[in-house]
């Protein structure tokens, strides 16, 4: 049996503010058994016993980035500053379209090294070649959350090897790699998928009983269109077709009426709030304050390397809290604990996962990271939820677990090859990026 004791932290457990407190967590084969506040007994000491000191040291939850699309890692810093359709059409689509298996698997590798180095054990995926996603997540150790993207706007033949692609997905891959994947339908958004194709992928859904994972609402471009077309909202319209009546995974919701919002609060969907991303395509201000205010289900998300440009969720904590507060004129707007429920235990939720991630407790799976507290940037000690959102950065995140596999240790990856992947990465990147002769 596998005993690893996490000695001395500041834990936060991520079930309560009250809960924060000096104590030990306990893993045993992958799950966290016990924690013990103040410390263990001496029961549990003995040779076998692996002990991680966490003295000085915060000790939270794995952060779940709740949106991203990995393997835009290899469009980094491609194509900036431009608006989303513009982005889009004109620059990633062209890119993607000479992408293959492999770039996919090395573009998901670099990002997991770099999510992982972050403090980030799980990601929810949208992409293509998404079996050479699972494959990179199962060697990473990382957990995954993964969608093919798909859409009908490029013909019924692409529409349907969408679906089955999704199908087969589903069946090698749920549950894969000792349970840390698991897979949803992701239909890529409104005025990608029409109707009638989300009305066959939400009946894939719920004969596969999967959730679905879809861009909502991020500009006000995609809100005028959708309401020209189809005479209502992206989100009313999503209701109509009665898309909310299954696990819903919505990234962005950017652009929200009073009623949307409570919509989307009532039917429990996931709302993954991307900040950086809608800050750098100036999508806009997700009203995320207002949605937690009605106990809306949040989670926080880098969106893809391409729009944001890293997945550091440390940094979007920081940026999350701060667009609230300036846009609302009002500081005290989501506050530093709230923020880091998103990253945490609301991300779980929204993912659907909160059965088995997103916070300390006994029984949940051993997804675990530590942060070095003892440093200039993070001294005086006054409050580490406040430390950890306001003054932290990624780089400070110092050991990783998930499933009680020790991934990072002293800031390092343990199992992956960062030169390797970076190289390849640097060569696909310019590859993908050069006109074809
Ligand atoms: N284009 C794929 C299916 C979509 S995969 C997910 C897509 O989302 C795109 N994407 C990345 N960020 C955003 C965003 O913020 N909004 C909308 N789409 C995005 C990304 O470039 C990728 O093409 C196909 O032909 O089958
Ligand atoms: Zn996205």
């Amino acid at each position: 049996m596998a005993r690893i004791l996490i000695q001395g932290g500041m834990v936060l457990p991520m079930t309560s503010r009250t809960a924060i407190g000096r104590g030990d967590v306990y893993v045993e084969d992958g799950i966290i058994a016990d924690i013990f506040p103040g410390s263990a007994p001496e029961a549990i000491f003995g040779p076998d016993l692996q002990v991680i000191d966490a003295r000085n040291k915060a000790v939270l939850p794995g952060l779940v980035n709740a949106h991203t699309h990995a393997a835009m890692t290899l469009f980094r810093s491609y194509a900036d500053d431009l608006p989303l359709m513009r982005w889009l059409n004109e620059k990633i689509w062209p890119a993607e379209a000479n992408l293959t298996g492999d770039d996919v698997y090395w573009g998901t590798q670099l990002a997991a090294a770099e999510m992982l180095k972050s403090g980030t054990t799980v990601f929810a995926d949208m992409y293509f070649f998404m079996d050479r996603v699972a494959e990179a997540v199962a060697e990473s150790g990382m957990r995954g959350h993964l969608s093919r993207g798909m859409i009908s706007v490029a013909g019924e033949a692409n529409g349907n090897k969408g679906l089955s692609e999704s199908e087969a997905l589903f069946s090698d891959w749920n549950n894969g790699a000792d349970g840390r994947i698991r897979v949803w339908l992701g239909p890529h958004a409104p005025y990608t998928c029409n109707p009638d194709y989300l009305k066959k992928v939400m009946a894939l859904a719920d004969r596969l009983g999967t959730g679905l994972h879809i861009h909502l609402a991020e500009t006000r471009t995609e809100v005028e269109d959708i309401t020209k077309q189809y005479g209502q909202s992206p989100i009313l319209l999503m209701d109509s077709i009665g898309l909310f009546e299954r696990p819903v995974l919505a990234a962005h919701c950017v652009h929200l009426t009073e009623a949307e919002e409570e919509i989307l609060a009532a039917k429990k969907v996931g709302v993954a709030h991307n900040p950086e991303s809608n800050m750098k395509l100036a999508s806009g201000i997700a009203p995320v304050e207002s949605l937690r205010k009605r106990q809306a289900v949040i989670g926080l998300g880098t969106d893809g390397a391409s729009s944001n440009n890293n997945l550091d969720l440390i940094e979007e904590m920081r940026q999350a809290a701060f667009l609230q507060k300036v846009n609302l004129f009002d500081p005290t707007a989501m506050p530093a604990y709230a923020v880091l429920e998103m990253a945490t235990i609301g991300g779980a939720r929204a993912l659907g996962w909160d059965d088995a991630i997103g916070s300390l407790e006994a029984g949940k799976r051993a997804d675990i990271i530590v942060v070095n507290m003892d440093q200039p940037h993070l001294c005086p000690d006054f409050d580490p939820v406040a430390h950890l959102v306001y003054s932290a950065r990624g780089s400070d995140v110092e050991t990783v677990l998930v499933d009680g596999q020790v991934l990072v240790r002293d800031g390092k990856l343990v199992r992956m090859n960062e030169k390797r992947i970076m190289e390849e990465a640097r060569a696909r990147a310019i590859r993908l990026t050069t006109p074809q002769a």
